[in-house]
């Protein structure tokens, strides 16, 4: 097992901010921490890395107590924080080598691996600028090369994607996606539930420092009572008619605003050919129609009462 946490409690003065948190990441995955902001997603990872006092519980990494002089634990993790924390007097270059050095006192080697981080991250037209003429999406991804040059065998990823153009966010999870192929296992959190569904392989969702709900996306999809929810573009439609809606097989609730028609079902099959032959025989105009299936947000909204986002 590459990560084992059993039975964390940390508070903050009267907060709990996790609240018996038990978690696993097995070699090989990217493992997910979803949840929304104040979840307790930093406060795990910090715990995790020694770098918090935590009131309870044990935490294991590679198998072995993780502790603050733990670091033949440490040289084998590359961790890129939600701050992005390089040296302005440094280039890019020199970041990345900065922080490999701190690993790899061969030059040579690190002159392999810093060349390789660099293009890795796409910052090969960059080497030589300040990280103060970078954008905001170049600098997140300087800070993850300054984490990941020396080729760690577990890599913590701390929101890094946040505030980050859509180019640069693609190249971010790609990245992440081939270093887990080059055999690194990854703890990724995130607030967006689509990059966790694109790229994690098992996820686990927090709320208020506790674990609501783990699997891969699939299983937490079938948990809830949720099928699949119905959108139909209509002009003119009666309460009558959305109450008869309402009353077909398997639809759990209807909800109209005017312009959309939002149908929820539970899972069920021909729900959505259900719909459409009762608005044919109805003779409803209608626009747009389309079927989606639940989204890790229906599987927060369906356990918590809430949404995912803010
Ligand atoms: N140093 C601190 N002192 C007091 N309370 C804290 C401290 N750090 C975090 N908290 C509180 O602990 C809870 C968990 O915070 P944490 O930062 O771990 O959540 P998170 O899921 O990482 O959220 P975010 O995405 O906003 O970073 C929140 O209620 C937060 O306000």
């Amino acid at each position: 097992m590459i990560v084992k946490v059993d039975n964390l409690v940390k508070r903050y003065g009267n907060l709990v901010a996790l609240d018996h948190l038990n978690l696993q990441v097995n070699a090989g995955e990217i493992f997910g921490l979803l949840g929304p902001n104040g979840s307790g997603k930093t406060t795990a990872i910090n715990c995790i890395l020694s770098l918090l006092k935590y009131d309870k519980g044990d935490i294991h990494v590679f198998d072995k107590p993780m502790s603050p002089e733990a670091y033949d634990i440490k040289k084998d993790i590359g961790v890129v924080m939600q701050d992005v924390a390089v040296f302005n007097e440094l280039t890019v270059h020199d970041n990345i080598d900065y922080f490999c050095g701190l690993y790899i006192p061969d030059k040579k080697e690190r002159k392999k691996l810093v060349d390789e981080a660099i293009e890795f991250v796409g910052l090969s037209d960059y080497r030589k600028f300040y990280p103060k003429k970078l954008s905001g999406g170049l600098l997140r991804r300087l800070n993850i090369a300054c984490g990941i040059a020396h080729k760690p065998k577990l890599i913590i990823l701390d929101e890094p994607t946040v505030a980050v153009d859509p180019q640069s966010r693609n190249k971010i999870l790609e990245g992440i996606v081939a270093l887990n192929k080059q055999g690194a296992t990854v703890i990724y959190t995130s607030h967006y539930m689509e990059e966790v569904e694109q790229i994690c392989s098992r996820i686990m969702i927090l709320d208020k420092g506790k674990t609501i709900a783990q699997g891969t996306k699939d299983e937490l999809k079938n948990m809830i009572s949720l099928g699949e929810k119905i959108t139909v573009e209509v002009f003119d439609i009666t309460e009558t008619q959305l109450k008869e809606i309402e009353a077909l097989p398997h639809i759990t609730s209807v909800i109209y605003d005017g312009k959309l028609v939002e149908i929820r079902s539970t899972k069920s099959k021909n729900n959505l050919e259900k719909v459409l032959e009762y608005i044919k025989t109805e003779k409803i105009s209608f626009g747009k129609i389309y079927s989606e299936l639940p989204t890790l947000n229906d599987v927060f909204l369906e356990i918590t009462g809430k949404e995912l986002r803010d």
